[in-house]
């Protein structure tokens, strides 16, 4: 796009080219007016000058004639007298025409038109009576003057205009004529003197008719003619005597001024012309120069303007390239997040960006301008203390020319704090000159902060921030170390909090991590110098007490810090109590290394818990036997699930009313050989170890499938109840199983009765309760087992759609003895009936019992007085007695 300094100039140009044109054009205008003028004075001169003398030549032949007609005696005129008087006449004439050059000679010619006498010759006999001027002066007596046409003298052989008067008696006859023939080569000459330019022209032209007497130049056939465009002609015959005009000639076609005069009151008037060309000549040569001179000039100043315009754009260009790599250079330092300052040979600071002064606190460039950088920023080493201006690295580079590198160092700010830098430092170099250096800095203080909090996670407990297994593994290396040194014993404790996980469950996780938080600093502060505390996640820490004398010298700081725990925890707004499970091993006699010693210590912390929770214990190798046998009977678990040699036997669940069979329980039983392991031997393991979850499907599927098996064999519905553990609502898709269950079975939802214990209930967060409604709305009934032994709300279990109270059999045994046991289950019927729950009384194990509850108006019972757990097979024996409409034996099988 064209620049406005390219558009200003060429507007300028042509402002310029207009001007000059305009000058020139006035300046060539005003020469052309002025060359016209001049002409036209000229002319005007020419003619009036001619006019003169040919008025004069005139008047002085007419007057010549008119006294030579008036003194000349009539008498004289005749043949007769003529050789007596001829001599003396005619030297008389030739006297007065002596005085003529104009004219050829004078003549008195008679009343019959002889010739008579003459001032230059005499003729012998002569006559001029055919001649114009004679026949008319002879024939028009009023005529007192003649001009003729130009003529051929009969004697001179020469052009000639007659000019005759008439010579009269005393009568007024006619008695001859005086006459003069006027030298038309005389006034050739005359008019050949005057020179008005190659293609002038003179012209002496009868006034009366136009007819020509004389041009010259002269041009053939042209005399004593008139012209058909005579624009003098025609100014003349409208009455004006003088006169210029500008026009093309009818004759030759050129273009003239000319100018005019008519001859004294004569019919004749003079013309000239001066050729156009001729008078503009100059003029146009003067034209031709100018314009020449003024397209040279314009071009050379054009070209001027072009290459002052190109040199100027050329220097715009640079300008702009200039400028714009300066804009990159400032958008390049400003953009960086790097600090960079520029400094001459002495230090001081000549450039620096926006992020070099933000990381040192100077908020404009100029407080830095001109600055011993050095001093001002590198007065520190980078442990803070004074760096001596001498041994500051980029001083040195400065002065050597070298570039230096610092991976942490430390430069001071404007508010005096220390900013932890790596830094570059290059030196500047300009036409191979060291004029200064460059300095780039990095702000890595957040990055060491960062890399030290990286390094800290890496060994501590986010949360508690207390050191975390590895760094504990570190530790201990270097406890036991000192300890093998020292000839003493590390104690690892291995410490589980009780009943977190009630607290969490039921505060929410914030109030539990800031539960663990406390208990961490509690910890800390409980424990010795060199005692290590740290968490291994969840409620599980480690403390590792080094220096113990012995097992029983640990005891006391053990019991320590369980009461230490003890002191209640307020947390927002919560007055929270906890306690510890602690077990404790000790090396070396214990064992050597970390792991083997954490074990250990993880086995008595779970007979602490056993314990009653609040308590520790010292492991010992019973503890690791018991440990051994956990894990053997674990494998052997795993083996059994998956070669199937898990069985189940089904307990009936009878109606009190009436004796009638309305459930069974599925108990599980482990098949080993001819034995079967009870439940209480391996559940509590699959409990721990999740191996409940695989387990727990099973007996659904199985449950399920067998149920299905009777449903058709009985006229009435026979529900089959399964045991849920709190493990299987954690850990399994608990939903997911039951549908699986009784898709693939077939069993009707509403024949299946899930039994969960309160304590389950009691630990379940918000998602498990939410899975139990689903459950419920699947169709299969809920039943609460060992009710009574915990803490459920009746109003909760109406709302999570329960059916049936489990009584637990611990109330059920003494009935009949214990008056609190009788009021508890009184109490069990009674609001379980409010709320439209069935009751089912567990372990019923005599007539006794089992009237007592008839009376409490509950519902239905199960134990040994009705039926032990019983196979398959035997069940099938069971329920067909019972429909054949046997009563069932108590006690009986
Ligand atoms: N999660 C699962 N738990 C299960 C499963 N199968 C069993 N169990 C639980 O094991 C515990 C022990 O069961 P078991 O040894 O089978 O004992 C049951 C009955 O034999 C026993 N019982 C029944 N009647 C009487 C009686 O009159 N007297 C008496 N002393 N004992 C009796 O009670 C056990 C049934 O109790 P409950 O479940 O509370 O109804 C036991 O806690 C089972 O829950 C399983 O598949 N999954």
């Amino acid at each position: 796009m064209m620049q406005r300094a390219q558009r200003i100039s060429i507007v300028f140009f042509l402002l310029l080219v207009m001007a000059t044109a305009a000058l020139i054009a006035f300046l060539l205008g005003t020469a052309y007016v002025e060359k016209q003028h001049q002409a036209e004075v000229n002319v005007s001169n020419v003619v009036s000058v001619l006019e003169t003398r040919l008025e004069a030549t005139l008047r002085r032949s007419q007057a010549t004639l008119e006294e030579l007609a008036r003194t000349t005696s009539p008498a004289l005129m005749s043949l007769a007298v003529r050789a007596q008087h001829a001599p003396a006449i005619q030297r008389e004439l030739a006297l007065r025409a002596s005085h003529f050059p104009e004219i050829v000679g004078l003549r008195l010619i008679d009343a019959h038109g002889n010739v008579l006498y003459a001032s230059d010759f005499l003729l012998p006999q002569s006559s001029v009576h055919d001649r114009s001027y004679f026949k008319v002066l002879q024939q028009h007596p009023q005529q007192t003057l003649f001009f003729s046409e130009v003529a051929t003298g009969r004697l001179s052989h020469t052009r000639q205009l007659f000019i005759a008067v008439p010579i009269r008696d005393s009568r007024g006859s006619f008695a001859g004529v005086a006459m003069a023939p006027l030298d038309i080569a005389y006034f050739q000459k005359l008019f050949a003197a005057v020179d008005l330019g190659p293609h002038g022209v003179i012209t002496l032209r009868r006034s009366d008719d136009g007819r020509l007497v004389l041009r010259l130049p002269e041009l053939a056939d042209t005399v004593n003619r008139s012209l058909h465009y005579n624009p003098m002609q025609e100014r003349i015959a409208s009455g004006a005597t003088q006169g210029t005009l500008r026009y093309y000639s009818d004759v030759d076609h050129v273009e003239r001024i000319y100018a005019f005069r008519r001859i004294g009151d004569y019919p004749f008037y003079v013309g000239a012309g001066i050729a156009s060309r001729d008078f503009l000549a100059s003029w146009h040569a003067t034209l031709l120069g100018t314009v020449m001179a003024s397209v040279m000039v314009l071009l050379a100043l054009g070209w001027l303007l072009y290459r002052l315009q190109r040199s100027e754009v050329r220097q715009q260009d640079a300008t702009a390239d200039l400028q714009a790599s300066e804009d990159r250079f400032q958008l390049l330092i400003n953009s960086v997040g790097e600090g960079i300052c520029g400094m001459d040979r002495d230090g001081r600071c000549i450039f620096s960006n926006p992020a070099a002064r933000r990381l040192l606190g100077y908020p404009a460039e100029r407080a830095l301008l001109g600055q011993d950088l050095l001093s001002l920023i590198h007065r520190h080493a980078p442990d803070g203390q004074p760096l001596p201006a001498a041994h500051c690295p980029i001083r040195q580079a400065l002065r050597h020319g070298r570039s230096c590198h610092a991976d942490d160092d430390v430069f001071t700010c404007a508010d005096g704090g220390l900013l932890t830098v790596r830094y570059d430092a290059y030196p500047l170099v300009k036409d191979g000159r060291d004029i200064g250096a460059v300095l780039l800095f990095q702000d890595i203080g957040e990055g060491k902060r960062q890399q030290q909090q990286i390094a800290f996670l890496a060994h501590h407990d986010a949360l508690t921030g207390l050191p975390n297994r590895m760094l504990a593994e570190d530790h201990f290396r270097q406890l036991a170390g000192l300890a093998q040194r020292q000839g003493s014993m590390l104690a690892m404790l291995f410490l589980d909090l009780d009943g977190f996980k009630t607290i969490n469950d039921s505060l929410g996780h914030d109030v539990g991590d800031e539960m663990l938080q406390a208990v961490a600093r509690r910890l800390s502060s409980l424990l010795r110098e060199h005692d290590t505390a740290c968490r291994l996640g969840g409620d599980e820490f480690l403390l590792l007490l080094p220096g113990i004398a012995s097992a029983e010298a640990l005891l006391p700081v053990i019991g320590r810090i369980l009461h230490g725990l003890e002191a209640p925890f307020t947390l927002r707004n919560h007055q929270l109590s906890t306690s510890a499970s602690i077990g404790a091993a000790l090396y070396p006699s214990d064992g050597m290394d970390f792991t083997t010693l954490m074990k250990k210590a993880d086995t008595a912390m779970y007979h602490a818990k056993d314990a009653g929770r609040n308590t520790c214990r010292l492991f010992d190798e019973a503890m690791h036997v018991e440990a051994q046998e956990m894990l053997r009977l674990r494998s052997q678990f795993l083996t059994a699930l998956e070669q199937g040699r898990f069985v189940l036997h089904f307990q009936p669940q009878l109606r009190l009313g009436d004796g009638r069979v309305l459930g069974v329980e599925a108990l599980v039983r482990w098949q080993d050989g001819d034995s079967l392991i009870p439940p209480a031997q391996f559940i509590p393991m699959a409990e721990s170890s999740g191996l409940i979850v695989p387990l727990g499907e099973w007996v659904l599927h199985e449950a399920c499938r067998q149920a299905m098996s009777w449903q058709s064999c009985y006229d009435s519905p026979v529900v089959v109840a399964v045991n849920l553990s709190a493990v299987q609502f954690k850990r399994g898709n608990l939903e997911q199983a039951v549908a699986s269950a009784l898709a693939g079975s077939g069993l009707a939802p509403q024949l299946l009765e899930l039994e969960l214990t309160e304590t389950t209930l009691l630990h379940q967060t918000e998602a498990v309760l939410s899975t139990l409604r689903r459950l419920s709305q699947l169709g299969v009934r809920l039943a609460i087992d060992d009710f009574g032994t915990g803490y459920s709300s009746l109003a909760y279990l109406k709302r999570l759609a329960v059916n049936t109270l489990k009584i637990d059999q611990s109330f059920i045994r003494n009935l009949s003895g214990d008056p609190d046991d009788a009021n508890i289950v009184c109490a069990i019927i009674e609001m379980a009936h409010k709320l439209q729950l069935q009751t089912l009384a567990e372990g019923v194990e005599s007539a006794q019992i089992a009237d007592l509850l008839r009376q409490m108006g509950c519902d239905q019972a199960q134990g040994y007085y009705y039926s032990r757990p019983l196979p398959i097979a035997q069940l099938h024996a069971y329920l067909r007695r019972q429909q054949a409409g046997e009563r069932t034996q108590p006690g009986g099988r």
